[in-house]
């Protein structure tokens, strides 16, 4: 029987995390589940934002669900032991590399979309962000400089193979959709993205089926929302990647809409299931999250850990359904609350 670690974590991560359990006891697909501590919850209950507990139901788990992490009460803690080193510890420690984030509109949600409805109904587009390197990962610290200045650094860094893994995981990715792949960077001033982007055009060979294309990432960011259509995969590194995918959010309705898988290999069936929001403090405790992101993710964990490709489709189905019938959260513009929500994508099931 599989087994399903649940990580809730902090703010909105055991709201939304708790719709998606009820997705998933309603499907009674005959997994075991079992919860750890993570984050700031983790932290203020054992001392650490991973114990070691939580890292080794990770790594026996057929398959991880992950709410959010982030307490402003841990903002001031030293860096590792901030909820964050909780989420960034286990991409690590499973090698976690390649991260899918798409983002398509749900018919209904035009008027939610930050773009025109006829921009925003062209957009079906996968994210594809490096995870297990970039400035996330390379040398930090504090110093002070010749003239007393305080001075922070972070070392952006990629290697080839590094580049080549995730390079790999696009074309297949782009295969496996319309055939088109664009590589974001920066190599106009960073070594690193020169470095992406030579890699990226020798990965291509392997693949003369992929119409390959690359973007400056300040010019993806504009093209994200002039016109979107234009893509199918983008593959970049962990910082751009971040940023824009929330961006990419947006544009179709809320952060609130948007899943994620995080693979160590694009065949590998153990992976890591998360919205790709935070754990929203601003709006924790309140009913008022949109769990419609974390159980998008659990279609994604159903079709890619789990082989489960029916219900995954029931899932996404019952979710169109529930936003086509008007039911909306506060991001979308609506009244409704998390349950209400989650009642309705239940409902949507049956
Ligand atoms: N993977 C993770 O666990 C992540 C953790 N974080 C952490 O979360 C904390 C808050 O970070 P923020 O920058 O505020 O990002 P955030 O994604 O938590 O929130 C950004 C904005 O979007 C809204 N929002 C997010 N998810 C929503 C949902 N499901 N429904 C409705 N509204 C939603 C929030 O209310 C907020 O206004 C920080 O501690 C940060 O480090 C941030 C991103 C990812
Ligand atoms: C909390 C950060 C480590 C990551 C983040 O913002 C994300 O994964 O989207
Ligand atoms: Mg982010």
């Amino acid at each position: 029987m599989a087994l399903i670690a649940i990580l809730a974590g902090d703010g909105i991560g055991p709201e939304v995390t708790a719709e998606a359990r009820r997705v998933l006891d309603a499907l009674d697909l005959g997994f075991d589940f079992e919860e750890g501590l993570v984050g700031g919850a983790a932290y203020h209950a054992t001392g650490h934002p991973l114990p070691p507990e939580t890292l080794a139901l990770a790594k026996r788990a057929d398959a991880i669900l992950f709410g959010a992490v982030g307490d402003p009460s841990c903002d001031s803690l030293e860096r590792s032991l901030r909820p964050e080193q909780a989420i960034l510890g286990l991409r690590k420690e499973l090698s976690l590399f390649a991260n899918l984030r798409p983002a398509k509109l749900f018919p209904g949600l035009e008027d939610a979309s930050a773009l025109r409805p006829e921009v925003a109904s062209a957009i079906d587009l996968l994210i594809l962000r490096e995870l297990n390197g970039d400035v996330y990962f390379g040398e930090k610290g504090m110093r002070t400089t010749a003239s007393g200045l305080r001075e922070g650094y972070d070392i952006m860094s990629y290697n080839e193979a590094e580049v080549r893994r995730i390079a790999i995981a696009g074309f297949e990715a782009a295969r496996r959709r319309r055939g088109k792949l664009c590589s974001v960077d920066k190599a106009n001033v960073l070594e690193t993205s020169q470095l992406w982007r030579d890699v990226v055009i020798e990965t291509a060979a392997q693949y003369p089926d992929i119409a390959l294309t690359h973007m400056y990432v300040d010019n993806a960011a504009m093209q994200l929302v002039r016109n979107p259509g234009q893509f199918d995969v983008i593959v970049t590194g962990n910082l751009f990647g971040d940023i824009l995918s929330d961006q990419a959010s947006m544009c179709v309705g809320s952060i609130g809409m948007l899943a994620s898988a995080s693979l160590s290999d694009w065949r590998s069936t153990l992976g890591l299931y998360e919205p790709i929001h935070g754990s929203a403090p601003d709006i924790a405790g309140q009913g008022k999250a949109n769990p419609c992101a974390m159980i998008l993710s659990v279609a994604m964990m159903l079709r890619h850990s789990l082989d489960m490709p029916a219900p995954a489709d029931r899932i996404e189905a019952a979710v169109s359904a529930a936003i086509g019938k008007g039911v909306r959260t506060a991001d979308l513009g609506g009244t409704h609350s998390t349950r209400e929500m989650g009642d309705a994508v239940l409902a949507a099931l049956a």
